[in-house]
Protein backbone atom coordinates (compact mmCIF):
# COMPACT_ATOMS: atom_id res chain seq x y z
CA UNK A 1 0.00 0.00 0.00
CA UNK A 2 2.80 2.53 0.84
CA UNK A 3 6.64 2.49 0.11
CA UNK A 4 9.05 4.37 0.04
CA UNK A 5 13.05 4.22 -1.04
CA UNK A 6 15.40 6.58 0.83
CA UNK A 7 13.25 9.25 1.45
CA UNK A 8 14.53 12.32 2.53
CA UNK A 9 13.83 15.98 3.55
CA UNK A 10 16.83 18.66 4.29
CA UNK A 11 15.41 21.75 6.18
CA UNK A 12 18.18 24.37 4.49
CA UNK A 13 21.37 22.32 5.62
CA UNK A 14 19.45 20.34 8.82
CA UNK A 15 18.42 16.92 7.61
CA UNK A 16 14.99 15.97 9.80
CA UNK A 17 14.77 12.83 7.67
CA UNK A 18 17.39 10.66 6.33
CA UNK A 19 17.27 7.56 4.11
CA UNK A 20 14.06 6.35 5.08
CA UNK A 21 13.06 2.93 3.24
CA UNK A 22 9.66 1.63 4.48
CA UNK A 23 6.56 -0.48 3.48
CA UNK A 24 3.56 -0.37 4.88
CA UNK A 25 1.21 -3.32 4.20
CA UNK A 26 -2.43 -2.94 2.72
CA UNK A 27 -4.61 -3.70 5.48
CA UNK A 28 -2.02 -3.07 8.63
CA UNK A 29 -1.76 -0.64 11.18
CA UNK A 30 1.41 1.01 11.52
CA UNK A 31 2.47 2.79 14.09
CA UNK A 32 5.13 5.17 13.61
CA UNK A 33 7.18 5.81 16.58
CA UNK A 34 9.67 8.48 17.62
CA UNK A 35 10.52 10.70 20.17
CA UNK A 36 10.06 14.45 19.76
CA UNK A 37 11.71 16.04 16.68
CA UNK A 38 12.46 12.58 15.62
CA UNK A 39 10.88 13.02 12.53
CA UNK A 40 7.60 11.91 12.63
CA UNK A 41 5.84 14.70 11.06
CA UNK A 42 7.84 15.87 8.40
CA UNK A 43 7.59 11.80 7.19
CA UNK A 44 3.86 12.34 7.38
CA UNK A 45 3.86 15.57 5.90
CA UNK A 46 5.89 14.28 2.72
CA UNK A 47 3.55 11.54 2.45
CA UNK A 48 0.66 12.97 2.32
CA UNK A 49 1.87 15.24 -0.34
CA UNK A 50 1.91 18.83 1.64
CA UNK A 51 5.76 18.90 1.68
CA UNK A 52 7.89 17.81 -1.13
CA UNK A 53 10.69 15.49 -0.76
CA UNK A 54 14.62 16.39 -1.16
CA UNK A 55 15.48 13.31 -2.06
CA UNK A 56 13.99 9.68 -2.32
CA UNK A 57 10.35 8.38 -3.31
CA UNK A 58 7.45 7.60 -2.26
CA UNK A 59 4.26 5.34 -3.44
CA UNK A 60 0.64 5.11 -2.05
CA UNK A 61 -1.26 2.42 -4.18
CA UNK A 62 1.55 2.12 -6.94
CA UNK A 63 1.15 6.26 -7.36
CA UNK A 64 4.12 8.63 -6.66
CA UNK A 65 3.47 10.84 -4.12
CA UNK A 66 4.93 13.59 -5.85
CA UNK A 67 4.00 13.15 -10.02
CA UNK A 68 1.00 11.68 -9.13
CA UNK A 69 0.20 13.80 -6.21
CA UNK A 70 -3.47 14.05 -7.47
CA UNK A 71 -4.33 10.74 -7.28
CA UNK A 72 -2.35 10.27 -4.37
CA UNK A 73 -4.40 12.63 -1.94
CA UNK A 74 -7.66 11.05 -3.51
CA UNK A 75 -6.20 7.45 -1.87
CA UNK A 76 -5.51 9.33 1.43
CA UNK A 77 -7.35 11.04 4.88
CA UNK A 78 -5.03 12.69 7.16
CA UNK A 79 -5.75 13.76 10.77
CA UNK A 80 -3.40 16.48 11.65
CA UNK A 81 -2.18 16.75 15.35
CA UNK A 82 -5.03 19.74 15.86
CA UNK A 83 -7.79 19.48 13.62
CA UNK A 84 -9.57 22.39 12.39
CA UNK A 85 -13.36 22.75 11.99
CA UNK A 86 -15.88 25.47 11.98
CA UNK A 87 -16.58 26.27 15.88
CA UNK A 88 -20.15 27.80 15.25
CA UNK A 89 -21.52 24.66 13.19
CA UNK A 90 -22.92 21.05 13.63
CA UNK A 91 -21.21 18.00 12.78
CA UNK A 92 -23.15 17.88 10.14
CA UNK A 93 -22.74 21.08 9.00
CA UNK A 94 -18.92 21.08 9.37
CA UNK A 95 -19.05 17.30 7.00
CA UNK A 96 -21.39 18.65 4.12
CA UNK A 97 -19.33 22.03 3.62
CA UNK A 98 -15.86 19.78 3.94
CA UNK A 99 -18.05 16.74 1.78
CA UNK A 100 -18.74 19.38 -0.87
CA UNK A 101 -15.00 21.20 -1.03
CA UNK A 102 -14.09 18.16 -1.74
CA UNK A 103 -16.57 17.55 -4.37
CA UNK A 104 -18.57 14.24 -2.94
CA UNK A 105 -21.50 13.48 -4.75
CA UNK A 106 -24.37 12.49 -2.73
CA UNK A 107 -23.01 13.69 0.81
CA UNK A 108 -25.76 13.20 2.95
CA UNK A 109 -26.13 9.40 3.12
CA UNK A 110 -22.37 9.27 3.31
CA UNK A 111 -22.47 11.65 6.30
CA UNK A 112 -24.46 9.54 8.15
CA UNK A 113 -23.09 5.80 7.26
CA UNK A 114 -19.80 7.56 8.70
CA UNK A 115 -21.60 9.26 12.32
CA UNK A 116 -22.87 6.29 12.70
CA UNK A 117 -19.34 4.88 12.25
CA UNK A 118 -17.95 6.42 14.43
CA UNK A 119 -20.96 5.89 17.02
CA UNK A 120 -21.42 9.55 16.94
CA UNK A 121 -25.12 10.17 15.69
CA UNK A 122 -26.65 11.19 18.94
CA UNK A 123 -24.17 14.68 19.04
CA UNK A 124 -24.55 15.53 15.39
CA UNK A 125 -26.80 18.14 15.31
CA UNK A 126 -24.95 20.10 18.15
CA UNK A 127 -22.10 23.04 17.38
CA UNK A 128 -18.66 21.47 17.51
CA UNK A 129 -17.52 24.68 19.83
CA UNK A 130 -19.46 22.73 23.10
CA UNK A 131 -17.96 19.40 22.18
CA UNK A 132 -14.55 17.71 24.22
CA UNK A 133 -11.68 17.31 22.62
CA UNK A 134 -11.74 13.66 22.08
CA UNK A 135 -15.61 14.30 20.29
CA UNK A 136 -13.82 17.03 17.91
CA UNK A 137 -11.31 14.46 17.25
CA UNK A 138 -13.58 11.99 16.29
CA UNK A 139 -14.94 14.60 13.63
CA UNK A 140 -11.55 15.26 12.35
CA UNK A 141 -11.49 11.66 11.77
CA UNK A 142 -14.72 11.87 9.76
CA UNK A 143 -13.73 14.95 8.02
CA UNK A 144 -10.85 12.49 6.65
CA UNK A 145 -12.46 9.45 5.64
CA UNK A 146 -15.60 11.26 3.68
CA UNK A 147 -14.10 10.19 0.18
CA UNK A 148 -13.34 6.79 1.76
CA UNK A 149 -9.48 6.44 1.31
CA UNK A 150 -7.52 3.58 1.34
CA UNK A 151 -4.83 4.89 3.98
CA UNK A 152 -5.79 7.25 7.05
CA UNK A 153 -2.77 8.60 8.39
CA UNK A 154 -2.91 10.39 11.73
CA UNK A 155 -0.62 12.52 13.80
CA UNK A 156 -0.30 12.04 17.07
CA UNK A 157 -4.49 10.78 17.65
CA UNK A 158 -4.35 10.59 21.40
CA UNK A 159 -2.24 13.62 22.26
CA UNK A 160 -4.70 15.58 24.44
CA UNK A 161 -7.04 12.75 25.42
CA UNK A 162 -8.08 11.18 28.76
CA UNK A 163 -8.44 7.41 29.23
CA UNK A 164 -11.88 7.52 28.22
CA UNK A 165 -11.18 9.50 24.97
CA UNK A 166 -7.89 7.50 24.30
CA UNK A 167 -9.78 4.25 24.15
CA UNK A 168 -12.55 5.64 21.85
CA UNK A 169 -10.01 6.71 19.60
CA UNK A 170 -8.80 2.99 19.62
CA UNK A 171 -11.69 1.58 19.17
CA UNK A 172 -13.20 3.49 16.25
CA UNK A 173 -9.50 3.07 13.93
CA UNK A 174 -9.78 -0.19 15.19
CA UNK A 175 -13.35 -0.61 13.99
CA UNK A 176 -12.78 1.37 10.59
CA UNK A 177 -9.62 -0.96 9.97
CA UNK A 178 -11.63 -4.07 9.94
CA UNK A 179 -14.91 -2.98 8.60
CA UNK A 180 -13.47 -0.47 5.76
CA UNK A 181 -10.36 -2.38 6.02
CA UNK A 182 -8.82 0.90 5.99
CA UNK A 183 -4.87 0.81 6.25
CA UNK A 184 -3.76 2.98 8.95
CA UNK A 185 -0.25 5.10 9.32
CA UNK A 186 -0.16 6.51 12.66
CA UNK A 187 2.50 8.85 14.52
CA UNK A 188 2.74 8.58 18.02
CA UNK A 189 4.42 8.30 21.24
CA UNK A 190 2.14 6.59 23.64
CA UNK A 191 3.46 2.51 23.30
CA UNK A 192 1.10 1.19 25.54
CA UNK A 193 -1.73 2.33 22.73
CA UNK A 194 0.80 0.85 20.36
CA UNK A 195 0.86 -2.66 21.98
CA UNK A 196 -3.38 -2.56 21.91
CA UNK A 197 -3.89 -1.47 18.74
CA UNK A 198 -0.69 -2.09 15.87
CA UNK A 199 -0.17 -4.79 13.68
CA UNK A 200 3.35 -3.43 12.27
CA UNK A 201 5.78 -0.34 14.08
CA UNK A 202 8.59 1.18 12.89
CA UNK A 203 10.91 3.57 14.81
CA UNK A 204 12.55 6.54 13.79
CA UNK A 205 15.25 8.80 15.76
CA UNK A 206 16.74 11.36 14.49
CA UNK A 207 15.60 11.05 11.45
CA UNK A 208 16.02 8.04 10.69
CA UNK A 209 14.72 4.44 10.49
CA UNK A 210 16.31 2.12 13.74
CA UNK A 211 13.40 -1.10 12.90
CA UNK A 212 10.56 -1.66 10.89
CA UNK A 213 8.25 -4.59 11.36
CA UNK A 214 5.49 -6.35 12.51
CA UNK A 215 4.79 -6.09 16.13
CA UNK A 216 5.16 -10.01 16.55
CA UNK A 217 8.16 -9.77 15.20
CA UNK A 218 9.65 -7.41 16.81
CA UNK A 219 8.77 -8.85 20.26
CA UNK A 220 10.00 -12.48 19.36
CA UNK A 221 13.57 -10.60 18.53
CA UNK A 222 13.71 -9.15 22.38
CA UNK A 223 12.18 -12.07 24.34
CA UNK A 224 13.84 -10.63 27.63
CA UNK A 225 12.49 -7.50 27.44
CA UNK A 226 8.75 -7.37 29.11
CA UNK A 227 6.86 -4.45 27.13
CA UNK A 228 7.52 -2.26 23.94
CA UNK A 229 8.78 0.52 26.08
CA UNK A 230 11.81 -1.85 27.35
CA UNK A 231 11.80 -2.70 23.66
CA UNK A 232 11.56 0.95 22.19
CA UNK A 233 14.60 1.77 24.55
CA UNK A 234 17.00 -1.04 23.90
CA UNK A 235 16.76 -0.54 19.66
CA UNK A 236 17.06 3.57 20.59
CA UNK A 237 20.60 2.95 23.01
CA UNK A 238 21.52 0.14 20.76
CA UNK A 239 21.69 2.13 17.69
CA UNK A 240 23.07 5.69 19.02
N1 LIG B 1 9.86 23.85 8.51
C1 LIG B 1 10.94 23.46 9.20
N2 LIG B 1 12.09 24.14 9.11
C2 LIG B 1 13.22 23.76 9.79
N3 LIG B 1 13.26 22.68 10.61
C3 LIG B 1 12.13 21.96 10.74
C4 LIG B 1 10.92 22.30 10.05
N4 LIG B 1 9.96 21.39 10.39
C5 LIG B 1 10.56 20.52 11.24
N5 LIG B 1 11.84 20.86 11.44
C6 LIG B 1 12.82 20.14 12.30
O1 LIG B 1 12.91 18.80 11.82
C7 LIG B 1 13.03 17.89 12.91
C8 LIG B 1 11.92 16.86 12.81
O2 LIG B 1 10.68 17.49 13.12
P1 LIG B 1 9.30 16.72 13.09
O3 LIG B 1 8.22 17.73 13.37
O4 LIG B 1 9.19 15.95 11.84
O5 LIG B 1 9.47 15.73 14.33
P2 LIG B 1 8.39 14.84 15.09
O6 LIG B 1 9.00 13.49 15.24
O7 LIG B 1 7.07 14.92 14.43
O8 LIG B 1 8.32 15.53 16.51
P3 LIG B 1 7.05 15.85 17.46
O9 LIG B 1 6.72 14.55 18.11
O10 LIG B 1 7.64 16.85 18.41
O11 LIG B 1 5.97 16.42 16.61
C9 LIG B 1 12.99 18.72 14.18
O12 LIG B 1 14.31 18.95 14.63
C10 LIG B 1 12.34 20.02 13.73
O13 LIG B 1 12.79 21.11 14.52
Amino acid sequence: MLVTENLGKKYDDFTAVENLSLEVKEGSIFGFLGHNGAGKTTTISMLTTLILPTSGKAYIGGCDVVKDNLKVRNMLGYLPENVSLYGDLTAVENLRFFGRLSGIRDIEPRIEEILELLDFTEWKNKKIKTYSKGMRQRIGIAQAILHKPKILFLDEPTSGLDPQGTKAMRDILSKLNTEWGTTIFMNTHLLSEVTKLCTDIGIISNGRLLAADSLKNIEKEFPGEKSLEEIYFKIEGAKK
